[in-house]
């Protein structure tokens, strides 16, 4: 083939696999078989061997994971990422409520998401690109894992438009994959992972992301940091704007008018939990206005305007044999 058929043929498989691996793992609404996806993705890793430098930024080849890193670098978060304030029973939820009615003159409306228990992660994309990814660290500081959360195939390589941005998410281990897992260790009588999210931080923190690409970790984006397009009002427009871009995002999520509205949505989740194929450990509930985030603003580690409504702890029945492996 001629090269420039070549370059034709490597855009074309790469344009095609990224659009099968975004409906597979984003929309979790599968396009073609996988025998098919595989053959194509065949075809394109012999394509690149041959014609190294024709290999696409945003080529799906790269989500198997380059070299191991010696260490990871440090990286300054242009936006703090802070934690939330917790509220552990129904009148803390209240208060949370009075104190955004009072700092505010009025009741503001929410949206409530589930509260996904997995590692922080700052993702920074320019001009469409992913270029960085980071753990929250200490809120200022963070650790640059980009080449482990580039095998995480629902984050994008490349977005739908072409801008530059910062999202945070929660990058999580589903708890099939947290089941493999620990089976996988206990017969090679390795010291299990104590449950996902420990699970998923410690494939994260992988020098070599061949690791982290066998882990199937995924993730849910929550919310825009730095952002060119500022016409976002309200949290839920920043949240359709994400998936527009082609960010994966949790369909539980709901707008709700009223702090009565918010009880009753996290009321429904305290046993349904058990249904999801991933762990949750709450509801973080945010004022929707962009507009109020701002009058409410920050303490020195929390937004004003978000809180968590925390579960209490499930029991975790450890069985003394449980004790035994893990010694
Ligand atoms: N684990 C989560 O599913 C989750 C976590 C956070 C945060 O930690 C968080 C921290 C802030 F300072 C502000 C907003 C936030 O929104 C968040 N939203 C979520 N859905």
């Amino acid at each position: 083939m001629a090269v420039e058929d070549v370059k034709i043929r490597l855009e074309e498989l790469t344009t095609l696999l990224n659009d099968y691996a975004y409906h597979y793992y984003v929309l979790d609404n599968p396009k073609v078989p996988d025998a098919e996806y595989d053959r194509l993705l065949r075809e394109l890793r012999t394509l690149e061997e041959a014609n190294p430098e024709l290999k696409q930024a945003d080529s799906p080849t790269e989500r198997v994971g380059g070299e191991p890193l010696d260490s990871f670098k440090k990286v300054q978060h242009d936006v703090p990422m802070l934690s939330l304030s917790n509220a552990f029973n129904e009148t803390e939820l209240r208060d949370f409520a009075r104190r955004a009615q009072q700092g505010l003159g009025y009741e503001p409306s929410y949206i409530c998401e589930l509260k996904i228990d997995g590692l922080a992660v700052n993702l920074k994309y320019e001009n469409g690109l992913f270029v960085q990814g980071a753990t929250r660290g200490d809120g200022t500081t963070g650790e640059d894992i980009t080449s482990n959360l580039k095998t995480i195939p629902s984050i994008p390589l490349k977005l739908k438009e072409n801008v530059t941005i910062d999202v945070r998410g929660e990058a999580f281990m589903p708890k099939k994959s947290f089941n493999r897992l620990n089976e996988a260790k206990e017969k090679n009588g390795e010291a299990l992972f104590a449950n996902p999210r420990n699970a998923a931080a410690g494939s994260l923190r992988q020098l070599d992301p061949k690791i982290a690409a066998k882990r199937n970790l995924d993730i849910f984006i929550y919310s825009v940091g730095k952002v060119e397009n500022n016409e976002l009002d309200s949290h839920h427009e920043a949240l359709s704007y994400v998936k527009e871009l082609g960010f994966k995002t949790n369909k539980e999520t709901q707008y709700c008018e009223t702090i009565e509205d918010v009880i009753a949505y996290c009321d429904s989740w305290l046993d349904k939990r058990t249904e999801l194929d991933y762990d949750i450990d709450g509801i973080v509930i945010k004022v929707d206005r962009i507009s109020d985030q701002q009058k409410l603003g920050f303490t020195a580690k929390s937004p004003r305007w978000a809180t968590a409504f925390k579960f209490p702890a499930e029991e975790v029945v450890t069985t003394l044999e449980d004790i035994e492996l893990s010694v």
